[in-house]
Order: C-alpha cells, then structure tokens, then sequence
C-alpha cells in the first residue's frame, strides 16, 4: 500500500488535480533555476543547497593515518576486495581502529555517521577470519533489520574473495528457512537481538559458545532501555572467555554500568568525532512553523526542491502513512517505511527509494540508523525528534562518505524546547530556511483539503482492516514481541 491514497471525491478531485499541475509547473521552473544557477555559480552555502567541505575530523590524540590498505597488513583477498569496492585508503576511524582490532583489543568505535564503521569492525574480523575458519566465528547485533541486511552485504562484498558464508537472522521472516541457514554452518551471523534470542532459544543444534567476536553496531541503542532484556539474556549465553567485543556508533552512552554489560575487556576507545558531531559537508536548517501550517510547508519543500531525493522523518507510524500518501496525493512519489508494515513490504519500500523508483522515503526512526543509500540529498525532520541522538543519525543519513547534503527540521511552537537542546548538543544554532510566504499561501487551502482526503481514506482502510482482524487478534503475537525493534 505504502501511502497510495486512491479515493477522493470528485469536485476536491478537480482542486487537487489543478493544484498537482501548478505545483509541477513550478516544480519545472525551479528545477531550469537550479540548473542555471549551478552552471553560473558552485557555491551554494548562501541559497541553501550544499556545501562541500572535506576537512575530515580527527581528535588530538590520534596517532597514524594510513594511505592504504596495504599498510594495514591485511590478507591480500581483503586488500584486493577494498580495491574492488574502490575503498582507496582507510578512512579517519578505520585508521585509528583497525590496528588494535588486528592486535587482538576489544574496540569502543565512536565516529560521525557516514564514515565508514562497518567496515571498521568487518576487516579485522574477516582478516582473522582468513587464518581461523571456524562456523559462528562472528556475531553482529543490529538494532534494525534492514541494518542488519546491509551489514551482511558489506561482509559479502568485504568477504568476496575469502569463500565468507553470512547468514541475515531478523524478525518478520520465516524461522524455519533461517534454522536451515544456520544448519549451514556460517561464518558470520548478522541479527536483531529479538529473533537471535529465539533461535539460541529453540533451534536445536544452534549454539554460540564458540563465538570468537561480538559486535554491537548502534550500541548506545542496542544498550538503551529497549532492547535491555533481551541483549542482557542475551549476553547471558555468549562466552567471555577468548571472545573479542566491539562497541560502534556515531553516538555513545557515558553510562559505565550500560557498557560493562557488554563484558569488554580493556578496551581501546577510538574516537574520532566528539560525543555528537555531524559531519562538515551537512547543511542543517531548520523552519519556523506557524500552528496548523506543517503539512503545507511540508508540500512547499518538496516543490521548491524538486529534483532531489528526500527522507522524511516522523514520530508516529500513522504520520508516516499519511504524509507518504499525502506526497503522493499531490503527485510526488513517496513510499513510507515504519514498523506496522510486514517484512515484505518494508524490504519492498527500501528497494523502491534505493532503486530510484521513489524519490522521496516517509519513515519513523526506524530508518534513522546506520542505512547507507548514497543517493540521499534532504533529510526533513516533519517532526522533531524527542532524544538529540535521534536528531544525529537521522540527518546523517545524507552527507555520507564525504558526499554533500542537506537537512531541514520543521520547528512548531511545541518544539522549541526540543530544538534549543538540539542545538546544544550540536554546539551551534541552526540557521533558518527561507520561505516565500505568497506560496505557502496559495497551497494552504488545497493542502488542507488534499490531507483531509488522505485522513479519511486511511481511517476507512483502518475500520476495514480492523474488521478483518477481529477474531484472529492475539495469534502471532509472542514470536514478533520478542522482536523489539520498532518504534
Ligand atoms: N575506506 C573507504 N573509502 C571509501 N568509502 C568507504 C570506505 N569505507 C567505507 N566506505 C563507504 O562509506 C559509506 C558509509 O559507510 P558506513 O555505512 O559503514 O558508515 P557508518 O559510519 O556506519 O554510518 P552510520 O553511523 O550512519 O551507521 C558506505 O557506502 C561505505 O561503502
């Protein structure tokens, strides 16, 4: 379904329909300006647009920088397979923890989003991996399933030349088809701590006590509140004797007591960027809302920056549905992305946007860690996240791998708390979009009535699908709870 909202009445048909055509009339316009205006002039800092800067960011301490892979000493089936992926050097975090990860440390990785941490942990596994050959070698705990799987994509790319087996353990799909894979006998797992938990639990023949490496990607995550039973179970069964752990993310918990649940042993931090630092070739802005006015200011970006590829971040799974199905309304090309879809269909909503089939993704948080699509240009913030750590990762989800982007945070008057301890985390003030208050004028009314449509049609499609489920409530429930990954 993903936000397609098809039924509206005739006569608002006819005001939507006209208003689709001024907004792409406009769209045209801009997109010809923007061309002209990139032709006469590439600094864009002013306008709004992008900068780039590629001062990448290291901490004092940091000791060596490598200009290969070479100098790493890694087996040559991983040098050549950074060569193939056009990996030309190691980037900031992967010089600073390659070398302890190689000597054997446990790691606490802490660097910007976008910069390259999965490879950071997946080399010196892998690199030991090549001498030690051994099934369920390596665990990777991921808070998200589609994280998961891209974590298992970048081993099997880093792996390539090495014969490396990886298996994908998440919630939402078949258990009996991931036993099967288990059964294999794989190198590396990568997994939700939900359904990983399931299979330590009832799948015979399945068993970590040998594991060698342990990472946690997103660990202040993995460590919050959230996933604290099951990882604590979790942790419960894995062995600390002669097993390597690895903390990584781009944000990190303080709380020594979180940390120590992860049992390291003397670890070696590597820090490259303060505790929340974004990177220098993100443009963030925010926009002063007036109340009532969210969703036409919302149509009004998506108009004035047309052309471009956009994230849009929600609070709620029910505002996701209907912005993505508002967007499509007026003619845009959204799919939504958020935790009351099936497997299938959250898979099927990534690979749209990544494919290019989509422009713009509608996602809750969900989305907002560690997914690597290159082609990211705006990251909007429909609503404010509640934790500035949110904020962080869900803007970096452009600006990566020294590429350029944007984000823009709609700020409503409820916000300004939100935005002000944002800011200070950020350590700067973010400055303000401009907007042309004769457009978002025109578009007021039409947008309102546009939304009032998409309301409507997904409170009926609600009452349908109630209606189907009673009866069946309840059933499939255990399984998918254990899962507890979505917001
Ligand atoms: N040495 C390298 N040279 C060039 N590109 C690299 C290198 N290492 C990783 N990359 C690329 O950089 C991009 C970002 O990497 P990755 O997704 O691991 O970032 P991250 O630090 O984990 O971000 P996040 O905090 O958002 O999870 C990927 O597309 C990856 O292929």
């Amino acid at each position: 379904m993903s936000g397609k909202v098809t039924k509206h009445s005739k006569s608002n048909n006819t005001e939507i329909s006209s208003l689709a055509a001024k907004i792409k009339a406009k769209a045209l316009e801009n997109q010809k300006k923007l061309k002209e205006d990139e032709a006469i002039n590439s600094s864009d800092e002013e306008k709004g647009i992008i900068v780039k800067n590629n001062a990448a960011e290291e901490d004092a301490g940091n000791d060596e920088t490598f200009e290969s892979f070479t100098e790493l000493n890694l087996v040559p089936e991983l040098i050549q397979a950074c060569k193939n992926l056009n990996y030309e050097k190691p980037t900031p975090i992967q010089s600073k923890s390659i070398p302890p990860a190689l000597n054997g440390k446990d790691i606490i990785g802490l660097a910007q989003t976008g910069s390259g941490k999965t490879a950071a942990f997946a080399i010196p596994i892998l690199n030991s991996l090549w001498h030690d050959q051994l099934p369920y070698y390596a665990c990777i705990l991921s808070p998200t399933r589609e994280l998961a799987q891209q974590i298992k994509e970048t081993f099997d790319s880093l792996g390539s030349l090495m014969g490396v087996r990886t298996v994908c353990i998440v919630g939402g799909m078949n258990m009996m088809d991931q036993a099967r894979d288990l059964m294999r006998k794989p190198h590396i797992i990568i997994a939700t701590p939900g359904r990983l938990m399931d299979h330590l639990e009832n799948t015979r023949g399945f068993s970590l006590r040998k594991l060698r490496y342990l990472v946690m990607d997103e660990a202040d995550r993995l460590l919050d509140m959230e996933f604290g039973p099951v990882l604590d179970r979790i942790l419960k069964i894995l062995p600390t004797e002669g097993r390597t752990t690895y903390l990584f993310s781009a944000t990190m918990t303080s709380k020594i007591d979180k940390l120590q649940r992860a049992s390291l042993t003397n670890p070696v931090k590597c820090a490259v960027s303060n505790k929340y630092q974004t990177v220098d070739t993100l443009v963030q802005t925010l926009m002063v809302v007036p109340g009532g006015l969210k969703n036409t200011f919302l149509i009004y970006l998506l108009n004035e920056f047309h052309g471009k590829t956009f994230i849009i971040f929600t609070r709620t799974k029910a505002n996701a549905e209907r912005i993505a199905g508002l967007a499509n309304l007026l003619e845009f090309n959204a799919t939504a992305l958020h935790g009351d879809l099936n497997q299938n269909q959250r898979t099927g909503a990534l690979d749209l946007f990544k494919a290019g089939k989509r422009s713009i993704l509608v996602a809750t948080d969900v989305a907002a860690r560690g997914l690597d699509i290159p082609s990211v240009d705006i990251v909007i913030n429909y609503d404010i996240p509640v934790d500035s750590k949110s904020y962080i990762h869900r803007v970096g989800r452009t600006a990566r791998a020294g590429r350029s982007g944007k984000s823009i945070s709609l700020v409503s008057q409820y916000d300004l708390e939100l935005i002000l301890r944002i800011e200070e985390v950020l350590g700067k003030k973010l400055p303000k979009e401009s907007v042309d208050k004769d457009i978002i004028l025109s578009l007021r009314d039409s947008v309102d009535k546009a939304n009032g449509e998409v309301v409507m049609e997904l409170n009926r499609r609600s009452k349908e699908k109630a209606a189907r489920g009673k009866g069946r409530r309840g059933r499939m429930q255990s399984k998918e709870n254990m899962d507890r990954e979505e917001r």
